[in-house]
């Protein structure tokens, strides 16, 4: 192993940055900087990706804590970008280094059928198949103290959605007891929360490039942080620190996988500013809403419904890089001819939500086809029939859904192969399709 010397006899001198002796109080072990294969201490738990027995499979093990260390057969860290929160809930002392969860009465409320696709390391290479009942398959190494956690939770709720309530308050959507509870629009969902696990030589192989190069560029652009990216090629599984996903279930789950049964499907990328403050500069939130209300009726139809809310904010350039966007759009006249090229111009892409990865949820789930489609856009589309899960039919949002601002978005978006049952544009079209305005502003903000 790589280490850095930081015993706890240590004494601090004076030549000792000020943050040395807290430091030597938590954590009272000298610094493991990286490993190789090999090392002596380096004994790593059997990880056979794509395995469809989970005892075969074995556990993931990421975490760094007391002897899980050592039999660690993934990099990265639980709980993708909150995992920063616990390292600060540590270094604050409001966590102990090697706290143990106690994972009593927290398994799923619904017993997913388990699929083909969790056996097949060329099907699920984001997500890991097994991440919901890691309590029920690895009972045997969490009694033996090592830090194995779900990365899959499976829930039950109740919940309101203004559009959904007026839409049952004028008898668009009926109250069934079942799925609708009552006139207040109150509907029920079985709601799925997954963590992002990469299968790396799966991921590569999704986009076409070697596993080498794609561990070379997660550990260049994250500052380093994961040496052993480079150092441990025998580790083949990454946990990113990044957003995951939550699936939506309108209807009974067990439908879902099952072909005999219709499906209506939303596959969402999340847009703060729309979907929670209904901003009217996208179709984010009207589309979600539509998606959400579409789904509940194929369940009241007898079918099944699912709404897939991906953490992508901001076609995953994230909301400082589209608010830099807006700006300059409303600075530069914001016209749909122009829509795209404004993102480029800041953040070098128009998209960097790789939809590649987003089927492994649908195989996960043993949807085998889709038979509506809430979704204009191409790349979801494409990515989705790749994977060999056939779309019947495509919905795109109704007209009368699109707020004001929106147009200059989704007539860009048509025109660069989004799909429509509507008229197409040309580029002197597009020229005319203009956005509002920051005159208006110039009263309120002077
Ligand atoms: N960077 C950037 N992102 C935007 C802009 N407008 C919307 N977005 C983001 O684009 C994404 C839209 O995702 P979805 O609502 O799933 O829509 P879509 O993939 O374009 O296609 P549909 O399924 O047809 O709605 C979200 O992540 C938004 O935050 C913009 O001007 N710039
Ligand atoms: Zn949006």
């Amino acid at each position: 192993m790589t280490v850095l010397e930081n015993t706890p006899d240590e004494k601090p001198t004076a030549s000792s940055a000020p943050w040395c002796s807290p430091v030597t109080e938590r954590y009272n072990t000298r610094i493991v900087l990286t490993t190789y294969p090999g090392q002596s201490a380096v004994n790593p738990v059997p990880l056979k990706w794509g395995e469809k027995d989970p005892q075969e499979r074995g556990p993931i093990l990421v975490s760094r804590n007391g002897k899980t260390l050592n039999r660690r057969n993934a990099i990265g860290a639980h709980g993708g970008s909150y995992a920063f929160y616990s390292a600060l809930a540590i270094a604050a002392g409001d966590l102990p280094v090697n706290f143990k969860p106690d994972f009593t009465n927290t398994q799923p409320t619904f017993d997913f059928p388990p699929q083909e696709a969790w056996g097949d390391p060329t099907k699920i290479v984001s997500m890991d198949p097994f991440g919901h009942d890691v309590v029920k398959h690895y009972k045997k190494h969490l009694e033996d103290g090592l830090d194995a956690r779900p990365t899959i939770a499976i829930t039950r709720a109740t919940m309101r959605v203004s559009e959904v309530s007026d839409a049952v308050k004028i008898g668009r959507v009926p109250v069934d007891g079942e799925i609708v509870l009552n006139p207040s629009g109150d509907v029920r969902v079985t709601k799925v929360a997954v963590e992002p696990v990469w299968y790396l030589p799966g991921v590569a192989a999704r986009f076409g490039v070697d596993e080498g190069l794609l561990r070379r560029a997660l550990f260049e652009h994250t500052g380093g942080s994961y040496p052993e990216l480079v150092t441990r090629p025998d580790i083949k599984v990454f946990l990113p620190p990044i957003g995951g996903l939550t699936v939506y279930i309108f209807g009974p789950p067990g439908r879902v996988s099952d072909p005999n049964f219709r499906l209506a499907l939303r596959i969402h990328d999340e847009c703060n500013g729309s979907d929670v403050f209904q901003s009217d500069i996208c179709t984010c939130r009207p589309y979600l809403t539509f998606g959400i209300e579409e789904a509940i009726k194929e369940a009241q139809n007898g079918g099944s419904g699912v709404v897939i809310y991906f953490r992508k904010e901001g076609r995953a350039l994230g909301e400082v890089v589209k608010y830099l966007v807006y700006n300059a759009r409303k600075r530069g006249g914001d016209t749909a001819d122009k829509y795209f090229q404004r993102t480029e111009n800041i953040a070098g892409v128009k998209d960097m939500r790789f939809q590649a990865l987003m089927p492994d949820i649908l195989h996960w789930l043993g949807i085998k086809k889709i038979d509506r489609m809430l979704s204009m856009s191409n790349m979801k589309h494409d990515a989705v029939v790749e994977q060999g899960i056939p779309i019947l039919e495509r919905i795109p949002i109704p007209e009368e859904m699109i707020p004001a601002d929106s147009r200059v978005e989704i007539d860009a978006k048509i025109h660069s192969g989004y799909f429509t049952t509507g008229r197409k544009f040309t580029e002197e079209d597009l020229k005319q399709v203009k956005g509002r305005g920051w005159e208006c502003w110039e009263d309120v903000t002077h």
